[in-house]
């Protein structure tokens, strides 16, 4: 993992201040001649900068996005746990940890800070912006405050502003961990079984009714307990308390909700869309309950130049994470 130290003060977009900055990353590749090979990878809520582990098939020799070929770039995004600025961060100020003082921050806050990034790797051309989820949230901001920078765009499960249903299921996740008895403590395990409930929640949200049926029905019809879907339920919560804790959580369902391109822009999020001159494709996942259809179908609907696809995938909205090799089939059609 690399990281970049920003050492100035960053202003976030609700004028917080942050004293200075890292912002940890990947780059696989080399930046041609030309310098016109850049593909950068947003990513979602709890991934990392290491896309050829998170996306498999799609990132890596021999895929789609080559290194051989590409120069890619992941980073880790503000607010998060794997490297760059977050709630666990020393606060210069105090010489503690942030933990509940760490600012609200937004996504136009992260796409700041990689834009930073960006300057400081020397490129002035991103080739290909990719963004699945929140990193399509990402994508599509970068788009819109360095529109110049940027040729071509990839988008999947991924919505223009987080909807109503977005917010309340991100509201619920928090209350899960507000409600843990430990949250209000500052120490980095604070809420961890609040946090467990909200991957719980979540976990609801990026499967289905079909995905629990087809892998987590029981096949002994004599048991009225332990049954299989609720210890995997469990062991997803417990799964993520190990790798992910709940301040960087609580902080980054907040700036997921704070998603709307047309914030300060426009009164009309179709106008804003219409100034987005990149070719885009778009991919949809059919069984998506967290960011359906309709969504992708309202950027196919406003997006100038956009080639629309949707998948099918058993599982619901981590299909953009799981269903590479559709997805990896799509993407290389497009960029021919
Ligand atoms: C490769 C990495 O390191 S990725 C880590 C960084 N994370 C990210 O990048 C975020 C994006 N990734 C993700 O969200 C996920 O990894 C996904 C969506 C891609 C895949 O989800 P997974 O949880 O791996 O798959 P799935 O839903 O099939 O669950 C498998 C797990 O459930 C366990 N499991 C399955 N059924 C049950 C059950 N009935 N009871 C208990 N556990 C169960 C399996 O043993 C397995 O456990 P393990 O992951 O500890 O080995
Ligand atoms: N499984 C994804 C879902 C959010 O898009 C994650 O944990 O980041």
């Amino acid at each position: 993992m690399k990281h970049f130290h920003y050492q100035r003060e960053f202003e976030t977009e609700t004028g917080a201040v942050l004293p200075k900055l890292t912002v940890a990353y990947q780059t696989y590749g080399h930046l041609n001649d030309a310098k016109n090979n850049v593909v950068w990878i947003c990513h979602a809520l709890t991934a990392n900068a290491n896309v050829v582990e998170w996306w498999p098939g799609v990132v890596g020799e021999n895929c789609v996005i080559d290194p051989s070929k590409y120069f890619i770039v992941c980073a880790n995004i503000l607010g998060s746990c794997y490297g760059s600025t977050g709630p666990l961060s020393i606060n210069p100020k105090t010489g503690e940890p942030y933990y509940h003082q760490f600012p609200m921050i937004t996504i136009r806050d992260m796409v700041k800070a990689h834009g930073l990034l960006r300057d400081h790797l020397q490129i002035q051309n991103i080739y290909l912006l990719i963004g699945g989820s929140m990193g399509g949230y990402q994508a599509l901001e970068w788009c819109l405050t360095e529109p110049e920078r940027i040729e071509n765009m990839f988008l999947i499960a991924t919505s223009a502003r987080e909807t109503a249903w977005g917010i309340a299921i991100h509201t619920a996740q928090r209350l899960a961990i507000e409600a843990d008895c430990t949250w209000n403590n500052s120490s980095p395990e604070a809420g961890s079984n609040g946090l467990k409930t909200a991957r719980a929640i979540g976990m609801l949200t990026y499967r289905n009714y079909n995905t629990f049926k087809l892998t987590q029905t029981d096949t002994d019809n004599n048991k009225t307990d332990h049954f299989k879907a609720s210890s995997y339920i469990i062991h997803q919560g417990n799964k993520l308390v190990k790798r992910f804790n709940a301040f960087s959580y609580w902080f980054l369902t907040k700036a997921l909700d704070s998603h709307n391109l047309a914030r300060g822009r426009s009164d009309s999020l179709e106008e804003v869309l219409k100034n987005i001159r990149q070719k885009t494709l778009l991919i949809g996942v059919r069984s998506d309950l967290l960011c359906p259809l309709a969504e992708l179908e309202f950027l196919a609907q406003h997006l100038p130049e956009n080639r629309f696809h949707v998948i099918d995938s058993v599982f619901g909205h981590d299909g953009f994470l799981t269903e590479y090799a559709q997805i990896a089939r799509l993407l290389s059609d497009w960029l021919q």
